[in-house]
Order: C-alpha cells, then structure tokens, then sequence
C-alpha cells in the first residue's frame, strides 16, 4: 500500500485506518455518555471503506517550485491545504478517491503537464475538483482559473481529443462569469444505490452537495429504514426538512412503511431535481417535494397547529394534515431555532436527525432533548481518515 503523506488527512494512506475510524468513533460516542450503552451503535469502516471511497474531490494544482519548501524539478502538482498553505500531494492519484477520479486525476495532470505554462489549459489555472457517480460509471471534471481561459479555441483543441480518451463524462473550464464546456452538457450526475433489494436512480446537479461516501450512504439508508420500521403508526407520515434532491426522500418511499412525505429544500434547482427523481421513480402519488426556508416553513406548520390550516387551503403545505414523524439533515451549522420549535410543538412521535456537524448536533439536542429521548443513536465514518463523522438519531416523545 502506498505511504504517501496525504495532507489534510491527519491519518497518513499506509496508517492502521481501521483503528483510527474506531478510535473517532468511539471519541464521538463520549458526546452521549448520557445514552444508555446499548441504544448506542457504532459502524467503523472497514480496511476496504477507507480507500478509494470518495466520489467527490478538489486540488490546488501548483507548479512545485512555488511550494514552500519548493519541489525540484519544477512540475504542476496536486495540493491540498494544510493550515492554509498548499501541500502537494506527491502523488497523482488521490488513493482516497474511487478508482475513477484517480484515472481521471492522472490524465488530467499528465496532459498539463506536456503544455508550457503560456498555454490556455495552464495559465491562470488554479484548481481542479472531481465528481462521479457512486457506481463510478461517470466522471465530471471542473478546472478553475483565476480571471479567464486567455484563448479558448485553445483550450477546447487541447481537450476535446482526450474528453474519450480519458472516458471523462464532462469536461468544464470555469472562470469569471463565464465557462467553457465539453461533453455532456447536462450537468448532472446519473446515479444507482440498492437499498434493501430495491434500485433506487438519481439525478444530482454535479457541483451540489452529494454524498461523498457510498458505504456511509448505504449504512445511513439502512439504519433509517430500520428505525422506520420501529414508528408505532402502521402507515406514518413524513415531514422531511433539508431533503436536497431527494438523496434520502426516494429511498425511505420506495422501501420503508412510510405512507406519504412532505419534503422542503431552499434552492429551487434542487427542488426541480428532487421533483425529477420522484417522477422517475413512480413514487409521485406518496412524495411531495416543495422550495421553502425549513425556518419559514416551520413557523407556518406551527400556526397550522394552533389554528387549523387555513380554510380551502390550496397550499402544497397542506397536502398532508399531520405528521408522525419528522426528518432532518440540517447544514453543519444545525437547526434553525423555529424548526427546533416544530419538533417539540407535540405533533412528531418520532424525529430522526442526520448530522455531520458535531458540535451543532450536541447544542441542537441539548434542546430537543428537553422533549424527546434517545431511542437510538448510530455513528458512520462519513470520511475514513479524517475527523467528519455522520450521526444519525432516533429521537422518540417522551412518555
Ligand atoms: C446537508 S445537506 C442535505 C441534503 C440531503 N438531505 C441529502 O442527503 O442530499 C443540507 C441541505 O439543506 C438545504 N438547506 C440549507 N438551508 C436550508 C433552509 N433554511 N431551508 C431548507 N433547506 C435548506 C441545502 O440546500 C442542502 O440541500
């Protein structure tokens, strides 16, 4: 196995990952010596999860002689930032990245490297980030450049021969305000997950959020389905806050008890991807998908409970009356306080809060705590080698 020093991953490709997944883990599980032991779960990584696991990844890429200390002979390299200075990679494949974006890492480098820094596809470059699907059928490559692709057609000659070559599904240059493109032109990638027997198909628009790692992705399914299972309500139903485009929403229709879903997201072109995936998935007579501020939109649901909707309502809000169970996946910056408020407005007899902010999830649940208890509590190595994890709670109302 290599031993490259990778920088930024504080546990070195070559070090004993297993023991250092555990080791954050069980340092994660600390945060709740308030739970009783055996409504605590832990899903380490396996050897195999903690390489070429990650579907999304960006780089500097510096010429090394400009490094600090400098790398002689002078070539454009891969860099991570490492307390804010660039650390090159020293290597062109990222062993950290699927197989996929490790080729595409190496062509793409290789053939810059055979340009002079004057070239249009060299000067003024200053990142390159990778994006594919889980399954690794497709590949998009972003490179960035500071102020503009000086000579476009030149750009374009050096690129549009290698986009087959180097089996890349979509090749963009972005500048100031404008882009260059190659390849498909719809931005989005074409995604598959099993769950439970099921296929499950997404469209994600490539530079959004997406889950970066498909084991923890896998796990977190499997573990809410679970928990869905254990609802005391034969057919709940759903409120979902944050739902992206539907990476959570389409899985818990297609495969879990749930009756019906309310989902809300803030950025429409999500909300138009979300919709997309519910249509392409059959399940548009259960999910509905609507933009709105998971603040605003909780506020709303409140006076609802207080007052009744409003009469006649037409409201894409009202589709559904009432809620057994409400779903979080919040930004790392937690909750907003209005959404807090709604879970604990007494119509959830279940919450389930998917996390990646650490500290935020402590501070949110010292509140819904208040409220509700911890019927289970399960943490996932969302990125092996580093310090991220996801955690996922099962939050019931108190008796
Ligand atoms: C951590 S991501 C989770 C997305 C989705 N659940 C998934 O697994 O792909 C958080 C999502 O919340 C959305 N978001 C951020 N602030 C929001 C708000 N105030 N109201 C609704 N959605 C918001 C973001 O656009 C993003 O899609």
């Amino acid at each position: 196995m290599s031993t490259a020093y990778l920088p930024g991953y504080e546990c070195q490709v070559g070090e004993d990952a297993v023991e250092h997944s555990q080791k954050k883990l069980n340092s994660t599980l600390a945060d709740f010596s308030y739970v009783p032991s055996e409504r605590l779960q832990k899903l380490a990584s396996t050897e195999a999860e903690t390489l070429t696991y990650r579907c999304t990844c960006g780089f500097q890429i510096i010429s090394s002689e400009l490094l600090s200390p400098p790398i002689l002979p002078a070539r454009l390299t891969y860099c991570m930032r490492n307390n804010f200075a660039p650390v090159s990679l020293r290597t062109d494949r990222f062993p950290v990245a699927n197989v996929r974006i490790q080729d595409a890492m190496e062509n793409v480098i290789v053939s810059l490297r055979s340009l002079g820094s004057a070239h249009a596809a060299v000067e003024n470059l200053t990142s390159c980030k990778f994006v594919s699907s889980w399954d690794e059928k497709e590949v998009f490559v972003t490179l960035s450049y500071s102020d503009s692709v000086s000579d476009s057609a030149e750009w374009l000659a050096h690129f549009s021969p290698l986009l087959e070559l180097f089996s890349i599904t979509s090749l963009t240059a972005r500048f100031q305000k404008s882009s260059l493109s190659l390849g498909r032109e719809e931005k989005c990638v074409n995604d598959k997950i099993v769950v439970r027997g099921v296929e499950i198909s997404y469209k994600k628009p490539e530079d959004a959020f997406c889950h970066p790692n498909k084991h923890t992705m896998s796990k977190a399914l499997d573990w809410l389905i679970t928990r869905i299972e254990s609802i005391e309500s034969e057919s709940p139903t759903l409120l979902e806050m944050y739902c992206g485009s539907g990476a959570h929403t389409i899985p818990l229709s297609k495969c879990s008890v749930i009756s019906k879903i309310l989902c809300v997201e803030l950025d429409q072109r999500l909300v138009d991807y979300c919709n997309g995936n519910i249509a392409s998935n059959g399940v548009q007579d259960k999910v509905w998908c609507i933009k709105g501020d998971a603040g605003k939109v909780s506020s709303r649901l409140m006076r609802r409970r207080v007052s009744g909707p409003p009469e006649n309502s037409t409201s894409p809000l009202d589709i559904i009356p009432t809620f057994n169970a409400l779903l979080v996946d919040p930004p790392r910056s937690g909750l907003d306080a209005s959404v807090k408020k709604l879970a604990m407005s007494g119509e959830f007899e279940d919450m389930f809060y998917v996390s990646c902010g650490r500290e935020a999830l402590k501070e949110d649940l010292k509140v819904l705590c208040q409220f509700f208890e911890v019927e289970s509590l399960c943490v996932t190595d969302l990125f092996p080698r580093t310090d991220s994890v996801e955690t996922l709670v099962h939050l019931r109302k108190k008796k």
